[in-house]
């Protein structure tokens, strides 16, 4: 895969002296589903809007399709499609001229065939002729990502995509996502919600007070960093860990009845075997275990509260 976006250096400091972005790099690759993460006020949003043309860069180089966003900026604006987080959009027109009008904006000749499939695709074919106004948040939502394709761009940024949308509403973004994927558009989206990273990115990038901190493949960051647990249902409950088993990375649930064990899937030895042989010269019987592992925000919570606490010690 190639590059599609190439972000190199990119900082930005705001007028009120605020630096929201330092010196970040990263490229997208053609045809991959991209996923932002990071707290409230990270910057992702500060990011994305650079890279589309609305904010300017402090510093930095941004190509889009190999056109620098300003030097270029037409061109490389032509290529990317923007799904804001505010719904922006004129109440009193209608569906089909508000996404008409979003692909005259870009100098682009009418094509009815091209509007009618993206409408259709996003479940509003039947609502073309209603007012804007009239339709329940999902489909303005859904008007949003329409008027973000009306000019066939072959990357597509969504700032919160499914932010107060329903659980099935939710999942059938996610199916329309995968479908553009399928068509080639290369796909960036920002989302507080980890399930929807888990269930769609191909990578995840984790962006942290304006610094990114962790770009991977996704499956790769959870093997790597999902460590997994044993979770041992005991016969009788205990009121504390048996002091020899002291020096295993083990923990007691509060009421005294479950036995929590953290392994490490990478590592050569998960020492299970000799943790139960442990239990058994102990007395200490279970009637249930089940393994888990660590879910996508668990390691996302890990991350950015090491990174912030590694930052209140480096200002000490
Ligand atoms: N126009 C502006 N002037 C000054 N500071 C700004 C401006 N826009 C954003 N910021 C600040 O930059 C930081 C990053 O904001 P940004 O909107 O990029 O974060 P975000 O990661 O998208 O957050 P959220 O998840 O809440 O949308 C925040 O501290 C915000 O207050």
């Amino acid at each position: 895969m190639s590059a599609i976006i190439n972000v190199q250096n990119l900082s930005k400091t705001y007028d009120s002296g605020f630096q929201a972005l330092r010196d970040v790099s990263l490229e997208i690759q053609r045809g991959e589903i991209f996923a932002l993460l990071g707290p409230n006020g990270a910057g992702k949003t500060t990011m994305i809007s650079i890279i589309c043309g609305i904010v300017n860069p402090s510093s930095g180089v941004i190509t889009a399709d190999g056109h620098d966003i300003i030097r270029d900026f037409r061109a490389a604006r032509s290529k990317i499609g923007l799904v804001p987080q505010e719904l922006c959009t004129d109440g009193f027109e209608s569906v089909i001229s508000t996404v008409n009008f979003s692909r005259g904006l870009f100098g682009r000749a009418p094509n009815k065939a091209y509007i009618e499939q993206i409408l259709r695709q996003l479940s509003l074919w039947d609502k073309r002729d209603s007012r804007i106004m009239e339709l329940s948040g999902g489909m303005k939502r859904r008007v949003m990502i329409a008027k973000a394709l009306s000019h066939e761009p072959e990357i597509l940024f969504l700032d919160e995509p499914t932010a107060g949308v329903d659980v099935e509403l939710r999942r059938d973004m996610w199916e329309m996502v995968r479908g553009l994927r399928e068509r080639g558009v290369t796909i960036i989206l920002t989302t507080h919600y980890i399930e929807e990273a888990e269930e769609m990115a191909d990578r995840i990038g984790v962006i942290s007070r304006g610094e990114l901190i962790l770009v991977e493949e996704k499956s790769a960051l959870m093997d790597k960093l999902g460590q997994k647990q044993l979770r041992l249902q005991l016969q009788k409950p205990l009121l504390a860990l048996p002091a020899e088993l002291k020096d295993y990375p083990l923990s007691l649930t509060d009421d005294g009845l479950e036995l929590i064990y953290h392994f490490d899937t990478q590592g050569d030895q998960t020492g299970i075997a000799d943790l139960f042989r442990r239990l058994d010269e102990h007395g200490i019987d279970y009637k249930d275990l089940r393994s888990k592992q660590r879910s996508l925000e668990e390691i996302f919570v890990s991350l950015v509260t090491e990174r912030a606490s590694a930052d209140t010690e480096a200002a000490r």
